[in-house]
């Protein structure tokens, strides 16, 4: 099915149902062509931003929400290992994050948490370790807990900390497709500039996908978006993509404070709907040729090393 028909036949709201009353014979049948599913590639999206403070894990969320909302089965990732807050925006409580994970005291499973319409999340450590400081023995702990990752899985997008910490690079260098939020404030720009010129020139990132934040209308966000193009398109050799723009809206403030995706909460309002359409629009990227599938290629790009030596 084209990807944007598969959004009008699952309208937001909709969400999928894999059980329900089916007779044990058809449950079979389920679950044998949920794991040929898993299988099939996921599309990882990394989320970034520069600068702190933009609006990149309101993207990240509403996003993910939203992609989860129209029927794609989705994983968000709190890669912010210093400053963890998507579970925070969304009112979960995690009992355990990535940091248990990588001391080799859990599964990835015993980290999901269930959000609103089916949408999985991994929160993050709030602590101040970096994924540079990873031992040989935590790697293979997240290479594997990642390979083993068994439920059916169309998106990953990676919410990761600001600035150009290791850890960004290494999620986003791991990605086929790194998302950069902008916003109006001169360091937004030059932060945003900053990213792409160390993920491109030292990471060989070639293409990024532009978000402008918080804009008063159309016009403005575009604005923004050209001003950070007039610049890699002189200083660096990278294709850059305009995804779209959201408005400054009070709705996605009130979301906050209700700890609920503003796509879910107001999805009339206007921030809901342009995140809606960003939505829409990453449906439609293709998932990079050469992938072999499920979550498999991310760790290996993640860590270096293939994940069949590791697994
Ligand atoms: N489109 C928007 N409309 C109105 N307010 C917004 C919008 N986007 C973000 N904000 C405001 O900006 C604040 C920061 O947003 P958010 O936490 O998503 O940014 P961030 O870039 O992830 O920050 P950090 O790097 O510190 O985690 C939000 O709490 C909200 O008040």
């Amino acid at each position: 099915m084209h990807a944007a028909s598969a959004f009008a036949a699952a309208p937001y709201g909709a969400g999928t149902h894999h059980e329900g009353s089916m007779s044990g014979k058809l449950m079979n049948q389920a679950v044998g062509l949920a794991r040929l599913a898993q299988r099939r590639p996921v599309k990882v999206i990394a989320v970034t931003s520069g600068k702190g403070g933009v609006g990149k894990t309101s993207v990240s969320v509403n996003l993910a929400m939203a992609l989860a909302m129209a029927g794609r089965e989705t994983l968000l990732l709190d890669a912010d290992l210093g400053l963890a807050n998507v579970d925070v925006m969304l009112g979960l409580q995690p009992g355990r994050n990535l940091g248990h994970l990588l001391a080799g005291e859990c599964g990835l499973e015993d980290l999901l948490l269930d959000a609103p319409h089916g949408l999985k999340v991994i929160p993050a450590t709030s602590g101040t370790r970096r994924m540079a400081e990873l031992g040989t023995a935590e790697h293979a702990g997240l290479i594997r807990a990642f390979s083993d990752y068994a439920r059916p899985l169309d998106v990953m997008v990676v919410d990761t900390a600001a600035g150009i910490a290791e850890s960004v690079t290494m999620f986003s260098r791991a990605a086929q497709e790194v998302v950069v939020v902008v916003c109006d404030e001169p360091a937004s720009i030059t932060d945003a500039y900053a990213l792409i010129k160390v993920l491109s020139r030292e990471f060989g990132v070639p293409r990024f996908r532009v978000v402008a934040n918080m804009v008063r209308d159309a016009a403005h966000g575009r604005q923004l978006f050209e001003t950070i193009l007039r610049v890699t398109d002189r200083f660096l050799q990278v294709a850059l993509d305009y995804v779209g723009a959201v408005p400054d809206d009070e709705h996605l403030r009130r979301a906050i404070r209700r700890q609920r995706a503003v796509v879910d909460a107001f999805p009339g309002s206007r921030a809901a709907v342009a995140l809606k359409n960003l939505a829409l629009a990453a449906d439609k990227w293709d998932v990079a040729t050469g992938s072999r599938g499920h979550l498999e290629f991310f760790v290996e790009r993640l860590t270096g090393t293939p994940a069949a030596l590791e697994a």
